[in-house]
């Protein structure tokens, strides 16, 4: 069963990316994406190696944004594809059947072709506006979730979903009554002042009804 908190990288630079999921996992993050941008591949694969000892030190995950090839030369733990990047039967060959593919997707549609495709979970956004990420997809809402989710439950389709795209404390309850598995997220936690106490309140909403 996969975490259901997932935080993804933020930072302008090598140094600042490794900060801030220094701090994520000291804050009891067990879940990282590695989500960095419009960088050599050099300084990419410098940050993910770190990266990876960090989480190895943690026993966390670590799945890299975008980059099928960085997660295979690093062994990672897996990649995230969007809906423009590599198709996930494509980094399926790569990365074979062990690794972690997730996948984006925006409607009910995406969730059936990149379910079909051989994904391991879903990033089933946007939730709400967010300064993160630019170009964003049709804002879902909780009503979007609801419908997407409802749907999914009619054709038989189980995969674990996440939510993501300006979640906060507050949306966790409703998000979760969606039937979604947990949430991605990166801005609440960099820009916490109080990291520890952020992750033990969002962990403890997401893991309210489980019963461990
Ligand atoms: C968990 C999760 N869900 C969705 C995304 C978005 O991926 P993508 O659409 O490829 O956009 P970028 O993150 O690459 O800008 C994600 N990264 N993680
Ligand atoms: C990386 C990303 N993908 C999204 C999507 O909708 O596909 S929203 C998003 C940004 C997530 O960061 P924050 O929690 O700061 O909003
Ligand atoms: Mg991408």
């Amino acid at each position: 069963m996969f975490n259901k908190l997932q935080y993804i990288s933020q930072g302008e630079t090598n140094e600042k990316q490794l900060q801030n999921i220094h701090q994520a996992l000291d804050a009891g993050c067990n879940w990282i994406q590695m989500r960095f941008k419009n960088q050599t591949s050099e300084k990419r694969f410098a940050l993910a190696e770190a990266v990876k000892n960090l989480c190895e030190e943690y026993l966390a995950t670590f799945i890299v944004n975008d980059d099928v090839l960085l997660t295979q030369k690093i062994a990672a733990d897996g990649v995230h594809l969007g809906l423009t990047d590599m198709s996930i039967s494509g980094a399926r060959a790569i990365l074979g059947e062990k690794k972690i593919i997730g996948a984006t997707a925006n409607t009910f549609e995406d969730i059936l072709l990149q379910t079909k495709n051989g994904c391991d979970y879903i990033g089933l956004g946007p939730f709400q506006f967010t300064e993160t990420k630019e170009k964003l997809s049709p804002i879902l809402g909780t009503e979007g979730y609801a419908s997407i989710l409802n749907k999914m439950k009619t054709e038989n389709i189980s995969i674990p979903v996440y939510a993501i795209g300006g979640i906060t404390l507050e949306n966790i309850e409703n998000l979760i009554k969606t039937g979604v598995h947990g949430i991605a997220v990166s801005g609440i936690i960099t820009k916490s002042p109080e990291k520890e106490k952020l992750v033990q309140q969002l962990n403890d909403k997401l893991y309210a009804n489980v019963i461990l």
